[in-house]
């Protein structure tokens, strides 16, 4: 018996983030995070404000929710948190998955490694700008991307930076240049993830989407690289479980 704490399972969505935006997918969210950003637009995860609705459930579990939700019309299912790298028994259920012909994407900040993560079919590492108060331990993410040379040939990673102000940008930046050989991909910050005024919130959001794409077409450091909204903020504001 393995059991894994689930926060919330939904679906099917559009992955609306980083290098799958727009795939239709699952999303399985666990519950726990080592880290606490300042802007965290999932800290019901972490904060204690969700416990009552973590659920220990097993891969099997697990799996016939996700059948239940999404009958037999998916075939991505990502996993995000919280941070799913705490839990070292995720192997089960990426088995499980990839066993049923099930594509795994996993939402990860680079804080921990998980020999798992070189299953894993398009692995998203994102580490934490200034704004969000976190430091990032670049001996640990220099390790994880050094580890993840030794994947599965089909397998992708990809950096998904979110970015909120200048300085968050000249943090990407840094990034982006210590590890060239990653797919790259800045994010807009959404600095109100509790208003249910959509309009106002997706109107800041578009011109912050302007104000980054500006920053990066002035650059003429960042090159290779993708700059993205956060899409489902775009269609449904800060709605849970899309
Ligand atoms: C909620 S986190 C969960 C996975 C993992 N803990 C992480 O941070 O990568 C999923 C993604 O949402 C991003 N995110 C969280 N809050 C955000 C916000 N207010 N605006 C934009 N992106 C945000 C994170 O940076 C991360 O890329
Ligand atoms: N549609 C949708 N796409 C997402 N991409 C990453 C998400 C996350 O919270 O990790 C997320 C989410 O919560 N919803
Ligand atoms: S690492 Fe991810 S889940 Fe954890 S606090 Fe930061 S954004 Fe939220
Ligand atoms: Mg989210």
């Amino acid at each position: 018996m393995s059991r894994i704490p689930v926060m919330e399972i939904f679906g099917p969505t559009i992955q609306g983030e980083g290098m799958v935006i727009g795939q239709k997918t699952m999303f399985v969210r666990t519950a726990g995070c080592d880290y606490s950003c300042a802007w965290c637009d999932s800290a019901f995860t972490w904060d204690g404000t969700g416990k009552q609705d973590i659920i220990q459930m097993e891969a099997e579990e697990i799996w016939e929710e996700l059948k239940r939700l999404g009958g037999s019309g998916f075939s991505f299912v990502t996993i995000s948190g919280g941070n799913p790298a705490l839990l070292k028994n995720l192997s089960g259920l990426i088995d499980l998955l990839q066993k049923n012909n099930i594509k795994v994407c996993l939402e990860t900040q680079g804080s921990k490694w998980q020999d798992w993560f070189l299953r894993i079919n398009e692995l998203t590492i994102s580490p934490k700008p200034p704004s969000s108060k976190m430091k990032t331990d670049f001996v640990m993410l220099d390790s994880i991307l050094e580890k993840l040379k030794n994947r599965e040939p089909d397998n992708s990673v990809s950096m998904k930076i979110v970015v909120f102000d200048d300085d968050d940008f000249q943090y990407a930046k840094k990034v982006y240049l210590r590890y060239p050989n990653t797919p790259f991909f800045l994010q807009v910050g959404n600095d109100d993830s509790k208003t249910n005024n959509d309009q106002e919130l997706i109107g800041r959001l578009l011109n912050k989407y302007e104000w980054l794409i500006e920053k990066v077409m002035a650059d003429n450091e960042l090159t290779n690289i993708k700059v993205l909204p956060q899409l489902h903020t775009y269609i449904w504001g800060n709605k849970r479980g899309v």
